[in-house]
């Protein structure tokens, strides 16, 4: 079975902690094996010792981001995590800045990706601040477009601290919220206080889209890491272009597992020709002819490939993007057999 991870995100002080320490007080009532992977900037660690006494272990990751500078090391403690405590659910809270495009590349790492089920983002916004740190005039634009990430790829957005905000300024936060993301349910809060069920249960696009009856392309796995609407998804499989950029936010993943060794070169050609709606490649890989195992990364159009010593991985390769062709990819990679 595998873990159910929640990804707690927001702005510096939005009230993220508040939230999981309300999380943590549900869970421990229903006798939950939860793991918390708090992750701060500085080297102290000021989150985590809230944190204390609820019962559960808390795995800190500190001085760096787990969306950029220590994103390899938040990926090694979810192997440890989910190999030595099993746990039925990973709560991660991200420092403020956390893009999280970037740490959803840390969740699917080859070795992870079966073992975890990303149950949502869960983005807690200030309600008393999002306008002002939305603003090009007094963000700088790398802030602006992370707090934007942040609420684009939502599953649920927390609008807190609405007890310091006034009516006409929550009208126009609520108003930017829907253009940003028109899909995630948005629940107005203090303290971070909602209904726990409703935010335990926050589900996924693939989800939405059985729900309303869509064919799924056939792939060995996939997941959804954001959402498209039923119209986009039409339009984009016409060819046609999507209505509006902000609806067109679907950062998709799927794996799929090699059959057997591939020829190096024809599978090297594959990853430098894959198209820019591709973000990542990454996985394991053995080649014709050659005994150790690969490890491959794609990213950027830059291609890296290593004999990896461990021989535990499988074979498989997972793929994040945004209107991937997933089918046609999969065509591809067959011919490289
Ligand atoms: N007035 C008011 N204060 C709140 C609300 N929610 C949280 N706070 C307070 O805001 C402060 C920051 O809350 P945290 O939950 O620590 O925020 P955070 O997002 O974890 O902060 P970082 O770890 O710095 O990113 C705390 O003092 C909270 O008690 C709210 O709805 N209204």
């Amino acid at each position: 079975m595998s873990t159910q991870v929640y990804l707690l995100t927001g702005y510096l002080g939005s009230g993220k902690t508040t939230l999981l320490q309300k999380m943590l007080t549900h869970l421990r009532a229903q006798d939950s094996k939860v793991v918390v992977v708090m992750n701060e900037m500085g080297e102290e660690d000021i989150d985590g010792e809230q944190l204390q006494g609820f019962g559960f272990p808390v795995k800190k990751l500190l001085d760096g981001c787990i969306c950029c500078s220590i994103r390899g090391e938040m990926t090694e403690s979810l192997k440890e995590i989910i190999t030595s405590i099993q746990p039925d659910k990973i709560l991660i809270e991200t420092t403020g800045v956390a893009d999280p495009v970037d740490v959803i590349d840390g969740l699917t790492h080859p070795e992870l990706y079966e073992s975890i089920e990303l149950k949502g983002i869960i983005t807690v916004v200030d309600a008393s601040r999002f306008s002002e740190l939305n603003s090009r005039f007094q963000s700088t634009s790398a802030l602006v477009k992370t707090i934007r990430n942040q609420v684009k790829y939502a599953d649920l957005l927390l609008v807190n601290k609405i007890d310091m905000t006034a009516d006409d300024a929550l009208e126009k936060v609520k108003r930017k919220l829907s253009e940003l993301n028109p899909h995630a349910p948005v629940h107005l809060t203090i303290q971070s206080d909602m209904d726990l069920h409703t935010l335990l249960t926050v589900t996924r696009l693939p989800d939405h889209v059985a729900a309303q009856g869509e064919a799924v392309s056939h792939v060995p796995v996939q997941k959804s890491i954001g959402r498209m609407s039923a119209v986009d998804r039409l339009k984009q499989s016409l060819g046609l272009r999507t209505s509006s950029p902000s609806l067109f936010n679907s950062i998709e993943t799927f794996s799929y597992p090699f059959a057997g060794p591939v020829d190096g070169a024809r599978f090297e050609d594959f990853l430098y020709s894959l198209p820019k709606n591709v973000y990542r490649a990454k996985g394991y890989v053995l080649f014709h002819g050659r005994e150790e195992l690969i490890s491959f990364q794609h990213t950027d159009n830059q291609v890296h490939l290593f004999p990896f010593e461990n021989h535990g991985p499988k074979m498989v390769a997972v793929f994040i993007g945004e209107g991937m062709n997933r089918d046609k990819m999969i065509a591809d990679l067959e011919k490289c057999y």
